[in-house]
């Protein structure tokens, strides 16, 4: 599912977030987003997920403009996890992750048990533990994790990932990033850590100021002029020979 974003601008509340955007999330690849507080990450998932119009522009998904393809179709295909997604419902653990088969009931084209899926969902995010616990009972990174279980059982062909490895810790925060590579899925991330970034993701699209400031293959992208000019660090950009990646190290 190619997915692009094409000269968008979007103004929300008189405020410009987005200005002259454009993007390519090839098919397959985990494309990365950076970029400071406030620069635009989350206005561009919420585009890229079609929630939202661009006040200009236009994102388009296989050929057609993602506003145009029905909610219900759409969500079949796109998955959202949000950066503070949460139910007020009284749910399990295991609930909340079936209110990701939704968009999928009544179809009976390729019916799949949903009872598999969902299992298999929690067995990737690695909460199939913590099932039958309460939704309100968990800890943040226990909801972080179901949360990805309910976008996974939604099986859908992209998914839209706002600061995941929130309140995960370091073992759990690399966990997910190569659940999510394994899978294989068509995936857009929203990440601070620019070493997992580096890491994890095919290739990096940097936002400053709404704007896209740098894009790029993420092995080869992150630079220390780059790290500078984008959030005031001074930091060096070095690629560690044993991990086979770039390690960004920060002056204090
Ligand atoms: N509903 C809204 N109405 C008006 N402006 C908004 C709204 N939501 C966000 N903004 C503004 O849009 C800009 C971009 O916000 P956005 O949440 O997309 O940034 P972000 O890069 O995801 O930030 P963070 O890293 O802090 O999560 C910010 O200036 C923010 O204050």
């Amino acid at each position: 599912m190619n997915l692009e974003v094409q000269d968008v601008t979007w103004v929300r509340r008189g405020t410009r977030v987005l200005e002259h955007v454009s993007a390519s999330v090839p098919t397959g690849s985990v494309t990365g987003l950076i970029g400071p507080n406030g620069s635009g990450k989350t206005s561009l998932l919420t585009l890229l997920a079609g929630l939202a119009r661009p006040t200009s522009g236009r994102v388009v998904l296989e050929g057609r403009d993602i506003g145009a393809i029905p909610i219900r179709e759409r969500a079949r295909i796109i998955a959202l996890l949000e950066q503070q997604a949460t139910t007020s419902l009284d749910l399990t653990a295991r609930q909340v992750v079936e209110l990701g088969r939704i968009p999928h009931r009544g179809r009976r084209a390729g019916a799949v048990r949903t009872a598999d899926v969902v299992r298999q969902a929690m067995a990737d995010a690695d909460v199939l533990h913590v099932a039958d616990r309460r939704w309100q009972t968990l800890s943040g990174g226990e909801r972080q994790r179901v949360q990805l279980a309910r976008s996974l059982a939604q099986q859908p062909s992209i998914l839209m990932l706002d600061e995941p490895t929130n309140h995960l810790d370091l073992g759990h925060q690399i966990g997910l990033l190569r659940t999510v590579r394994r899978l294989g899925i068509t995936t857009v991330a929203a990440l601070h850590d620019l070493d997992l970034a580096a890491a994890y993701c095919d290739r990096l699209v940097v936002l400053d100021g709404g704007r896209v400031v740098a894009h790029g293959p993420a092995a080869e992208l992150l630079s220390s002029p780059l790290i500078e000019h984008t959030y005031g660090v001074r930091a060096e950009v070095e690629h560690h020979s044993l991990a086979q990646r770039l390690t960004v190290v920060w002056h204090p």
